[in-house]
């Protein structure tokens, strides 16, 4: 029994999260938060013979207040896309005042709820969330997850690719660390389940992983960027929160958190980063109260450590940046 809320689920990424998430049996209620077009998608939505009662709202007469109550799980996928030429960050100006704004009605409404948040930059909008829980006194670190599974499946699919072999497209597992976006994408291919083939040019395969999202954006010549791969990542992450949640043990995926999500495995992996960094993507263990262990990086290659150190800088200034938009808006 688990209600779910999706906070932008008119839009491209949305619409085909709130299907996915209406073919779970677990999901007993879907609340679908938007300015625009929520009651047609639920209507839509809701004449599926699945378990979960759908229900869509607007802004107005406290709508989203209603999408949130009772909801365990928020996952937030509002805000502008990226078009050709553009950086995530250059979606900060719109997107942060839209994310703000999501997780005040999250903190007044669902409190408790494990909040996932897709909307570019992660890097940045993940703090945003924090900021505005904290200030509210409801910030539970082990409940808030910035959503990078995309970069996993595409660093699985691209070696799958690689190996010639469709039927291991499924199978293929990759670690993918850091955060959302260039060079903070860190894939960790040296523990890929599936070794790579010799002769493979690495540096092209890790750049083709970094910037996997640019590809989308120019096929799709201005029209926005991933919507379909993201609405399987998001569910395939959603998934995995709703099992813990429901009480499975064991499962482990990477995703954006706060290191004082779990102070001993946070510590011992800002020691493996020389460096003390309040958010980074990193493989978590869950469990029904959020984030129950942060595995640390384990053995990675001089190469990997490179891109892991690359990562850093960058890191660190769109975390401040998501902070100051809260911290210091006169900024
Ligand atoms: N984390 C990731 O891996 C990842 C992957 C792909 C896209 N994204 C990001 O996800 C976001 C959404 O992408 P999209 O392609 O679905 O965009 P989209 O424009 O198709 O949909 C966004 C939706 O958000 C809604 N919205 C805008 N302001 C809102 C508000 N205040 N409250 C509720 N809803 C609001 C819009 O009406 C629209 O329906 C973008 O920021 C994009 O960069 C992240
Ligand atoms: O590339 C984008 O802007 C969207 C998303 O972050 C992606 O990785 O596809």
């Amino acid at each position: 029994m688990v209600k779910v809320a999706v906070l932008g689920a008119a839009g491209g990424i949305g619409q085909p999260l709130s299907l996915l998430l209406k073919t779970n049996p677990s999901v007993t209620g879907l609340g679908l938060y938007d300015i625009v077009n929520t009651p047609g998608v639920a209507a839509d939505l809701s004449h599926i013979a699945t378990p979960a009662k759908v229900e869509g709202y607007l802004q107005p007469n406290g709508g989203l207040a209603k999408a949130l109550t009772g909801a365990e799980v928020v996952i937030i996928p509002a805000g502008v896309p990226r078009k050709p030429g553009m950086t995530r960050d250059d979606l900060f100006k719109i997107n942060a005042g839209i994310v703000r704004g999501l997780a005040e009605g999250v903190a007044d409404t669902c409190p408790k709820a494990f909040v996932l948040v897709i909307s570019n930059p992660v890097n940045s909008t993940v703090p945003i969330v924090a900021e505005v829980l904290k200030a509210k006194g409801h910030y539970d670190p082990k409940r808030l997850f910035g959503v990078t599974t995309l970069d996993v499946v595409r660093a699985s699919t691209f070696v799958a690719e690689l190996l010639k072999d469709p039927s291991a497209a499924s199978s293929v597992v990759v670690p993918v660390v850091g955060g959302h976006s260039g060079v903070t994408i860190v894939p960790l291919l040296s523990q890929s389940s599936h070794p790579l083939p010799s002769g493979v040019d690495l540096d092209a395969l890790v750049h083709r992983i970094q910037f996997g999202g640019d590809e989308v954006v120019k096929a799709k010549d201005g029209a926005g960027s991933a919507t379909l791969s993201m609405a399987y990542a998001g569910y395939e992450f959603a998934c995995k929160v709703i099992k813990a949640i429901n009480g499975e043990k064991g499962i482990v995926a990477p995703s954006y958190v706060s290191l004082a999500a779990d102070s001993a495995g946070g510590e011992a992996l800002a020691n493996e980063l020389g460096t003390s960094l309040e958010f980074f993507s990193a493989r978590v263990e869950l469990d029904a109260q959020g984030v129950a262990k942060i595995h640390t990086l384990g053995n990675i290659n001089e190469s990997e450590k490179k891109l892991v150190a690359a990562a850093i800088p960058e890191l660190k200034t769109n975390i401040t940046t998501g902070h100051d938009f809260i911290q210091k808006p006169s900024l």
